[in-house]
């Protein structure tokens, strides 16, 4: 999680630098309850790091150690937390540069379930651009959704998900080298090898 969170950031850096791209350095990052949220407190921290200046809303918080400990963090970061989401989609393109998806990942299934539907909504209607982590929230894996998030960019995790192939977003990127390679060959991944160092890579 620590890997894919500062893969995250690295991308978000290279696509939107600060002082360039976006008309300003804030960054709201949603996170959802599980592990895609955790890629997004991790994501936060390093985007901290890197000269943005991160707000997280985090609504559903597991009760467990590794979610509280990256909550923690973030705090002793000064990273602030919203008490509650913006009602309106102009209140989030007034105060924020970019907003970060990491709402759900690949273990979304399903309707939509309160408070992300209208979270969900309010995203679809922003006109920042929208980083989803892994795979725009509310998509269905393999199938993706054509009526729901359209991000402007995607960082695929691991390896790009089926649904990856519906993104018609501007950057599409691949983190979270960490694929030992008996791994790789066991599941036909067909990784791009990263160049250098590097932990992400730019696939469009
Ligand atoms: N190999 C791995 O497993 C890796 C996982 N990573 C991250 O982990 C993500 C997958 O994490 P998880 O399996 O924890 O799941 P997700 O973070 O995708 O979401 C699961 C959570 O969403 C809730 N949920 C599911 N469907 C819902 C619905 N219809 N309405 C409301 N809530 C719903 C579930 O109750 C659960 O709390 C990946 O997409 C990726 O971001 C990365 O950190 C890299 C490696
Ligand atoms: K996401």
């Amino acid at each position: 999680m620590e890997l894919a969170g500062l893969s995250c950031a690295t991308a978000i850096a290279k696509a939107y630098p600060v002082g360039s791209t976006i008309n300003q350095p804030t960054v709201l990052i949603v996170c959802g309850p599980g592990n895609n949220g955790g890629d997004g407190l991790v994501c936060a921290r390093h985007l901290k790091m890197f000269g943005y200046e991160p707000t997280l809303f985090y609504p559903k918080r597991p009760n467990k150690p590794l979610f509280e400990g990256l909550t923690t963090q973030c705090k002793k970061m000064d990273i602030p937390f919203l008490s509650e989401f913006p009602s309106e989609a102009a209140f989030i393109d007034e105060l924020y540069g970019l907003v970060v998806d990491a709402i759900f990942g690949f273990s979304f299934q399903g309707a939509v379930r309160e408070p992300f539907g209208t979270i969900l909504s309010t995203l679809e209607k922003v006109t920042v651009p929208i980083v989803s982590i892994d795979i725009p929230s509310g998509w269905d894996v393999e199938k993706g959704n054509p009526d729901g998030l359209q991000p402007d960019m995607l960082i695929s995790l691991t390896a790009p998900k089926k649904a990856a192939k519906q993104f018609t977003g501007r950057y599409h990127f691949l983190g979270g080298r960490f694929v030992p390679a008996a791994l790789q060959k066991k599941y036909s991944l067909n990784l791009p090898e990263y160049p250098e160092t590097d932990c992400v890579l730019r696939l469009s």
